[in-house]
């Protein structure tokens, strides 16, 4: 790993030297998606499909051949299609060199070899779109000029007509973008993401935190592997659905074409037309009738995976929106080629408003945003203007103030204006469209052979109109698709992490005495690095012993406790059970002989007689054993479902003695060689400690025990005192020698008698023992 990478990178610092090599550069920063370059270059590629598919579908073979066979300028568009391709080869490339060479000189900012490069990108970028601009804009003229005074003129049909509009509209819009690149440029410094990472090499974000590799597409769709039959089935006739439902508008086209013939023919409206030829097209397709199955055919199998839905996968909801997304796809494809079949002329002009209609919207969409905004704001303080101004209107008057009171209104309206204005230009755009539109069907119908006939815009506008449904459904799907993305990162992330102590696997020793011993140990939580909970530790507890573990709140009882179920491995130091290393052991195997309860123990949302036999198989005379031994059963029974009474999420249904109660009853009926016990301090009423202390009492018995008490009397029934403080052991004896020692430990069980309450808790939280 090199040193820059694991230094780390803070955002803002001093330039850092780099070298020459991109691939290092990359490592250390990355750009984000939506930026000038590649808007340009999206822009560029919208522009030279449309070109292509125009200059493909405008005019018949010969036509096609002479066109560039026989170049003529205002009589051929092959230029404009060669144009199109040839500025996608020349923005891609140019804009991937400009955008690093100036992405490299931000921390070299005195390179003046790379500063000329720049400038050379930049004029070259300027000038050649300036000359598309200006080559594109000669020939619309060229043509206008022959359209207008030429009316022999017929060579430039429909979509050779809308190649020339288009490719004017795009080149404009792209030699704006270049003149805004040295701007954009500039901007690479502000937006680039600086990668950090730790000593490892892991990519970390601010906070330090490892960030989590994005998951690719590919990934989320094999997690689907086991249902790719349906998946493949759904898709198909998701496919005939979506395809039969787009052939919709092309019949409704039909139908008003006619339904028009029918009646001039016939001169009748009470007629059939209608009905007649809805069939007769419906049968020329071939698929009409069909139409209907295919798509609840569809419906129903993109259902189908929801019968295989795995709640603990939560694959449904993905797979309906991923269903929804291919559906929309489909849509906006299938309708975009039913257009360019109908009218490719219309077609073309219409996506070569788009940009501008885009924009427009964006623009108006944030005025509207702001103005609501603004709009609230001024709102209240309206009513105060306009009754200042009223009550003032003397004030205004005697210092000649109302032409600024008005000039101040009048920039208002101005800048509403403006904004209006942009509007008009997407309103503009639509409205070239539908007379662009009108025209070719008046030319159609009067002898010009336009091929838009009144059903053919009748359908164009209906595909129309399922693009643009099927654009915002789909951004909408798009933000829940990208979500869905982030999640499973998170949970792919998870799946990945290994787990530095394995479930399985290790020695299984034929028996075990209950022996625990730590030696040396010292321990560090991975979250803190910078504290160490344990230090240097060392105790034995022999078989059969009751060991009370007793110190101040966070001294480090519960994370020795949880050491020996081996959650944690020790940084330094070995714990042994009897007299094997525990990392040698299978953990599955001896947390089967070690049995916790906690303070609030966790109890599942199922039955008591599930929660009691949770980690074993008995039957439900050894549950009901373990039962009256931890003092639990004659509250069961009070149930009406006795032990199959459910106990609510986390054991909720149940009073907190009583969940005591069955989680020793779950210890128990383990017959663990070990129990490791962590006292209740919260407030139980008398009867209810009785029970469970009782319980405990009697749990304890014949077994090795380290509790962590919090009462008198359990440590003075220990066979062992151990005060853990600030991590290390203060203090270890019985409670008369430690008594008699007169330190931490007095201290701890003075402050409980003097509060003259046996039961209190001699864990003080605040107490500084030191
Ligand atoms: N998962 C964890 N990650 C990081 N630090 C932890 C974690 N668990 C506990 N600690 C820290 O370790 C120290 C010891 O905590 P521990 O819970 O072992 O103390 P304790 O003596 O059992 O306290 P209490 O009597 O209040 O339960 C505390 O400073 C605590 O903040």
């Amino acid at each position: 790993m090199s040193s820059k990478k694991s230094n780390g990178v803070v955002p803002g610092e001093e330039a850092m030297p780099i070298n020459e090599d991109d691939t290092e550069y990359k490592k250390l920063y990355e750009l984000p998606t939506m930026r000038y370059s590649n808007i340009v270059i999206l822009i560029v590629t919208v522009d030279t499909i449309v070109s292509i598919a125009l200059w493909v579908t405008g005019g018949n073979t010969k036509y096609f051949v002479d066109n560039i066979t026989d170049f003529h300028l205002t009589e051929s568009v092959f230029d404009l299609a060669l144009v199109a391709a040839s500025k996608m080869i020349f923005y891609v490339t140019v804009l991937a060199f400009l955008e690093t060479f100036s992405f490299r000189q931000i921390d070299k900012p005195y390179d003046f070899a790379l500063i000329q490069k720049i400038k050379v990108l930049h004029v070259t970028l300027i000038v050649f779109s300036l000359l598309v601009f200006g080559f594109t804009v000669t020939k619309g003229g060229f043509v206008l000029y022959k359209f207008i005074n030429d009316s022999s003129y017929t060579k430039m049909h429909a979509e050779y007509n809308a190649l020339v509009i288009s490719a004017v509209c795009f080149s404009l819009i792209e030699f704006i973008a270049s003149v805004f690149s040295f701007g954009a440029m500039r901007t690479l410094k502000v937006i680039r993401i600086t990668r950090r990472f730790n000593d490892q090499g892991v990519e970390i974000d601010k906070e330090g935190k490892t960030i989590l590799k994005k998951v690719s597409l590919q990934r989320l769709f094999l997690l689907a592997k086991p249902e790719w039959g349906f998946i493949a089935g759904g898709t198909i006739a998701l496919v005939g659905s979506s395809g039969s439902q787009m052939a919709a508008p092309l019949f409704f086209g039909k139908v008003v074409d006619a339904a028009q013939t029918d009646m001039e023919q016939e001169n009748c409206v009470t007629d059939w037309p209608l009905t007649h030829s809805f069939t007769e097209c419906s049968n020329q397709q071939d698929c009409g009738t069909d139409w209907p199955l295919f798509y609840q055919i569809g419906n129903a199998a993109t259902l189908s995976p929801l019968l295989h839905y795995n709640p603990l996968q939560g694959e449904c909801l993905g797979w309906v929106n991923i269903s929804m997304l291919v559906r929309y796809i489909f849509q906006l494809v299938g309708s975009l080629g039913f257009m360019f079949y109908l009218n490719a002329a219309l077609t073309g002009v219409l996506l070569a408003v788009v940009p501008f209609v885009s924009i427009s919207a964006v623009r108006y969409g944030k005025f509207v945003q702001k103005m609501q905004k603004k709009f609230q704001d001024k709102l209240g303080d309206a009513g105060t203007v306009a009754e200042e101004t009223l009550s003032s209107v003397r004030t205004v008057r005697s210092f000649s103030g109302e032409a600024k009171t008005v000039n101040n209104y009048g920039k208002e309206i101005n800048e509403s204006g403006f904004q209006g204005l942009i509007g008009l230009l997407a309103q503009g755009a639509i409205a070239l469209c539908l007379w662009y539109g009108g025209k070719l069907v008046y030319d159609e119908a009067h002898g010009k052979h336009t091929g838009l006939t009144p059903g053919v815009l009748t359908s164009f506008l209906l595909y129309t109109l399922q693009v643009a449904m099927a654009f915002a459904l789909m951004s909408s799907l798009y933000g829940d698709f990208m979500s869905a993305l982030g999640a499973s990162t998170r949970i792919f992330g998870l799946l990945e992490r290994t787990p530095g102590i394995q479930n399985e696997n290790g020695m299984v020793p034929a028996q075990l005495t209950g022996r625990v011993q730590f030696k040396n140990v010292c321990f560090t939580y991975p979250s803190r690095p910078e504290s160490e909970v344990l230090k240097s530790i060392c105790f034995t507890v022999e078989p059969g012993e009751m060991v009370a573990l007793v110190g101040p709140s966070g001294g480090g009882k519960s994370t020795i406790v949880n050491m020996i179920e081996r959650f944690y491995d020790p940084s330094e130091g070995t714990i042994y059970l009897d007299d094997y290393d525990l990392k040698e052991l299978d953990p599955q195997w001896f947390r089967k002989k070690i049995s916790m309860v906690s303070q609030e123990p966790t109890l599942f949302a199922c039955s008591i007689k599930e929660n009691i036999a949770f980690g074993v198989n008995a039957d439900i005379s050894e549950v009901e054993a373990a039962a009256k031994q931890a003092n639990a059963h004659e509250f069961i029974q009070t149930f009406e479902k006795g032990y199959d009474t459910l106990v609510g999420e986390r054991g909720v249904r149940l009073s907190g003695g009583q969940k005591q109660r069955i989680a020793i009853a779950r210890a128990l009926i383990m017959n663990p060689k070990l129990l490791l016990l962590d006292e209740a301090t919260s407030a139980l009423d008398a009867e209810s400690e009785h029970l469970v202390q009782e319980a405990i009492d009697r749990a304890m018995k014949s077994r090795t025990v380290i509790v962590i008490a919090h009462r008198l009397s359990t440590v003075r029934n220990a066979s062992k005192v151990i005060v853990i403080d600030k991590g290390s052991i203060a203090e270890n004896g019985t409670h008369d020698e430690l008594i008699a020692k007169g330190g931490v430990y007095k201290k701890l069980v003075l402050r409980q008698l003097t509060a003259g309450n046996r039961s209190e808790p001699i864990n003080d939280t605040n107490e500084d023992s030191s």
